[in-house]
């Protein structure tokens, strides 16, 4: 435990001067006491005492980077020396200044050492320490400039350097899509609170993507975004802790997002200033307009500064002059999904956090990462264009109508591309020139080549298609850049080059990619290199007689070097544990022996002396050949695009040509004949019994009812998806459709509260309505699946009752599945309600059971009981079902005997109410007068009940009351001028 605290403060300190280092403050090397906060100086007697920092530790910014993930890092910056004489009684000081091998040592002989560990350190984790209480103000005296985020940041790397999980990790040999995504946000102050300021870039992709939102108090665009970025880090100004509990868009996004690192930087790196300065000198040229357009906008500006910091300093990340590209994504024209309907619809992740049976799941036949980033970006936020779902629909009809040959062409050069985004590292530079940078920039040269070489073909194959999705991206690829870049690429590297995978493979190309006569020194460097790999095959060959097997290999790995391997069966009498003295270093792997020898271990230092010459001068071509080559970097931007907007249509048409799929129509109703649950239907354990879906501004609200497990959940999910899958352009499992463009989606769905954010299920779903109602647009798609059963039964059914209300009178598209008989009434109120139900028969033997069509049928579930119904085919205890079937009758008798019991007098009252209601507008006069006085004495005769039970509905009347009168004088004006016609 000592260790721990120890480390953690070591750690902590340490990488203080480091991140002083990585920010170039290089100047600050020492540390007052004095200007500790009292907290951390109590009991000592210093005035001027060194902490822990001395000048010297800060080396370079290189030795800062390289050494920063490394285990022993944090004691990097300990001081070798001791500590002047007058500061020696400090207690803390004296084991921070162990020396560095001391403190590097596992078994650190702490009781010979006094260590301070502030009070406050001891019994929290190193991270709830350095995020919680707030470091800034902890470790910051007024003349030391460290900045707090990066002191974050680096412990935080070091600690979960391998926390952010992968988003979607593919593990049936499909490629892996792991999150690389910076994301840097700021929020105006003062007036301007709810401003946001947003920069993010994959540094896989390099695309800086650029944003500026006005937000509501709930941040729930901002959260949108930051869901659809889905960043491993994310950085804000450390201003967003300066509040002990921290700003709400702080804690909003700590909450919401778990498995991003949220990091803080001082707010003075959010420079509009040096943004525009950094935008200005990375950008291509291409991107001018897009510039003109961002440069106004203060706060995606300030992100983009700190953002372009951050990466360089904490991700080594440069980027070349004229390379950048960037987006600037406004409002765009697309559905609106909030991150927590994104979650319960299971867009992307599931509820174990994994892409295993989501829509993406199904959707995703993607070959390139680029194509999956977009398939997974288009379902967080479908298009709402019309003309691009249509162009998306038009292409993939177009696939599916082209013979198959063409289909398989089109598949398999497709997958020549798998790799294509790796070719945006090209536009980025890295200020150290290290052997790493050398192999990538061999790597990724010998790939852009294979690419291009690989791109007349698929132009070609792309000529059959005429739709103007797939015309456009043909357009595109047949840009003279990429011959051109070719050609320049011809002049340096070898025709027969190409990229290879596996370490040995590409070692070798690299090696011989640059022609010969071009440089006089490397033509030497790689005779020297071949004569080696000679001398190592002879020696192999040589070993092999000595040990007598035809069997040996010589072989070339990242971690052995050049070595042999064997398989045991193939070499005789030779005992693993008591290997020949000759063989050294000796592994066996799965029946395969590898060792090497003395011999082997020398020449292997010669060889790689040799190979790395090589690299070095082969990179100083390659360098001058990439100078040239980014001249061209847009090609590059728009290959990666075009090959991502392929790869998604391709899936697309791969999903839709599964049976039983349909192209979607759009109009202003929505009418779905025969539809399947996406998901369920290709999971395939159970048949997937189809239905029929309608909704349109007359019958805007739906509300489906029957019993637990009859299939609600799915039914109204389905629609859900359903309309997600037609915006992003793919057609939908169903018989015929039509959809109405939707601009927002909103689900309340499902139960659970948050030890988290300190609230009950019912504040929860509270809060989640308050988020709903405002933002509530004519083109909306709710999806409700109970509504206010996190509270008590009666208050629950009425809010629920006033909440329908409220929201059907929108022309939004309502499904609202429930168990509340209360609800169903809605129907004889309103014109635009209908009842369905899942279907469930009874069972034919004498179980007492359900048979589950899964049907959804007119009307409102006229089964009783089927909630201990189900509890009897779930083996709950038979005593307990049958006490729970006395204590229902009972309940029964008791509600017929007094009509004015509070549960059932709401319904009782109502229905009265209603019936009369209906019967005097068919009869009756049709004068307005009649209704309102027969709905006040209906009113006053409740309110006169309910008061004896100081019922919490009485408010909710009273409000409505005037809300009914008018409902009602509406229908009779309408059933007036109907019986006049
Ligand atoms: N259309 C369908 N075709 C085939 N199986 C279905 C269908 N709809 C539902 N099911 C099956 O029924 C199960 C229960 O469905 P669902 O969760 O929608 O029930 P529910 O009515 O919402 O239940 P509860 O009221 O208890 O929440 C599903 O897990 C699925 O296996």
């Amino acid at each position: 435990m000592w260790v721990e605290r120890l480390e953690n403060l070591i750690q902590y300190h340490v990488q203080c001067s480091f991140n002083m280092g990585r920010l170039g403050q290089y100047n600050v090397s020492r540390y007052k006491t004095s200007q500790l906060p009292k907290k951390f100086t109590n009991n000592t007697n210093h005035q001027s005492a060194n902490l822990i920092i001395d000048s010297s530790v800060v080396h370079s910014r290189s030795m800062c980077r390289s050494d920063l993930m490394t285990p022993d890092s944090r004691c990097f910056g300990v001081t070798d020396g001791g500590l002047p004489a007058e500061t020696s009684d400090i207690k803390y000081t004296q084991s921070l200044s162990a020396p560095r091998r001391t403190i590097q040592s596992d078994n650190v002989d702490i009781p010979n050492h006094s260590i301070y560990v502030p009070e406050y350190d001891v019994s929290q984790k190193l991270e709830d320490f350095v995020v919680n209480s707030t470091p800034r103000q902890f470790i910051k005296p007024k003349s030391f400039t460290t900045t707090p985020a990066c002191s974050v940041s680096a412990v935080s790397a070091v600690r979960n350097k391998s926390r952010n999980p992968p988003l979607a990790k593919k593990t049936d040999g499909k490629n892996e899509m792991i999150n690389s995504v910076i994301l840097v946000l700021t929020e105006g102050r003062g007036s301007a609170q709810g401003e946001i300021g947003l920069a993010a870039i994959d540094l896989k992709r390099p695309v800086l993507i650029l944003c500026q939102i006005s937000d509501t108090q709930t941040y729930m665009n901002t959260i949108n975004k930051i869901n659809i970025l889905n960043p491993a880090e994310i950085l804000v100004p450390h201003t967003f802790m300066d509040q002990m509990q921290g700003t709400m868009l702080y804690n909003t996004i700590k909450s919401r997002f778990p498995l991003s690192t949220i990091l803080t930087a001082s707010r003075k790196h959010f420079s509009e200033n040096d943004g525009k300065l950094y935008l200005k000198n990375s950008i291509i040229p291409e991107c001018i307009s897009t510039l003109e357009q961002v440069l106004p906008k203060f706060y995606a500006v300030s992100a983009a500064a700190a953002l372009l910091k951050h990466i360089e300093f904490n991700h080594n990340v440069i980027f070349s002059s004229s390379t950048l590209r960037i987006e600037y994504q406004g409002v765009e024209k697309s559905m609106f999904i909030d991150a927590n309907t994104a979650l319960r619809l299971e867009l992307v992740l599931n509820s174990s956090l994994n892409a295993k049976n989501t829509l993406f799941d199904v959707l995703n036949h993607c070959s390139t990462i680029g194509g999956q980033r977009r398939l997974r970006s288009s379902i967080l936020q479908p298009s709402s264009d019309i003309l691009l779902i249509h162009n998306r629909q038009e292409a993939v009809e177009e696939i599916l109508s082209s013979p198959e040959q063409n289909i398989t062409l089109l598949r398999n050069v497709i997958q020549k591309f798998t790799d294509v985004e790796q070719l945006y590292w090209l536009c980025t530079k890295v200020s150290k020139n290290t052997q790493q940078l050398s192999k990538l920039q061999g790597n990724y040269t010998l790939l852009l080549k294979t690419t291009l070489e690989a791109l007349p073909v698929l132009v070609d194959i792309l000529e059959p298609f005429k739709s103007e999705y797939i015309f456009s991206i043909r357009k595109i690829l047949s840009n003279s850049g990429y011959s051109k870049m070719l050609e320049i690429i011809e002049i340096t590297i070898n025709k027969e080059s190409t990229r290879s995978k596996g370490f040995s493979q590409s070692q070798f190309q690299r090696c011989f990619a640059v022609k010969s006569n071009l440089n006089p020194l490397l033509d030497v460097a790689r005779t020297i290199y071949s004569e080696l790999i000679e001398e190592f095959h002879d020696q192999v060959k040589l070993l092999g007689e000595q040990l007598e097997t035809e069997y040996l290999f010589p072989q070339n790995s990242c971690k052995r070097g050049f070595h042999v391997q064997v398989e045991l069966k193939n070499i005789k009498n030779f005992d693993v544990k008591h290997p020949p003295s000759i063989c050294k270093n000796v592994e066996c792997v799965k029946n395969i022996v590898k060792f090497t020898t003395e011999d082997l271990l020398v020449l292997n230092v010669r060889l790689t002396q040799a190979l790395n010459e090589v690299e070095i001068l082969t990179n100083a071509i390659l360098n001058e050949m990439l100078k040239e080559l980014r001249k061209y970097i847009s090609c590059i931007y728009d290959l990666c695009n075009s090959i991502a907007d392929l790869d998604l249509i391709f899936s697309f048409a791969q999903y839709s040509m599964r049976s039983g799929l349909t192209r979607p129509k759009f109009g202003q109703y929505m009418d779905i004949k025969s539809s399947r649950h996406p998901i369920l239907d290709t999971i395939n354990l159970v048949v997937t019994v189809d239905n029929d879906i309608f909704a349109s501004t007359d019958t805007n609200l739906n509300i489906i009812t029957g019993p637990n497990m009859g299939g609600k959940s799915i039914y109204i999910r389905q629609v859900a998806l359903l309309q997600i899958i037609a915006q992003i352009g793919c057609f939908v499992p169903a018989t015929s459709a039509q959809f109405r463009i939707c601009d927002r989606l909103f689900t309340r769905i499902g139960f659970g509260d948050s030890i988290e954010s300190n609230a009950s299920t019912w504040v929860l779903e509270i809060k989640e309505l308050n988020g709903i109602l405002p933002s509530l647009t004519k083109h909306s798609l709710v999806i409700i699946d109970e509504l206010c059963r996190a509270t008590s039964c009666e208050e629950g059914s009425t809010l629920a009752w006033a909440i329908c209300e409220h929201i059907m009178q929108s022309c939004a598209f309502i499904f609202f599945a429930t168990h509340s008989t209360l609800i169903t009434k809605l129907q004889d109120l309103y014109c635009n309600v209908l009842n369905y139900h899942m279907e469930a028969l009874p069972a034919r033997d004498s179980s007492n059971g359900l048979i589950y069509t899964y049907k959804l049928c007119p009307g409102a579930t006229n089964i009783d009981d089927y909630g201990l119904t189900l509890a009897r085919d779930v083996k709950m205890p038979e005593h307990l079902i049958e006490h729970a079937t006395e204590i229902e009758k009972c309940l029964r008798q008791t509600r017929t005997a007094l009509p004015e019991n509070p549960s059932n007098e709401a319904d009782l009252i109502l229905d009265t109410c209603i019936q009369k209601l209906l019967s005097m507008k068919d009869t009756e006069c049709l004068d307005i007068s009649n209704f309102q006085s027969v709905v006040s004495e209906m009113m006053n005769k409740l309110k006169e009940n309910r008061r004896k039970n100081i019922d919490p509905w009485m408010e909710c009347l009273d409000s409505d009351e005037e809300m009914y009168t008018q409902r009602l004088s509406d229908c009779n004006t309408t059933s007036s001028t109907n019986n006049s016609t």
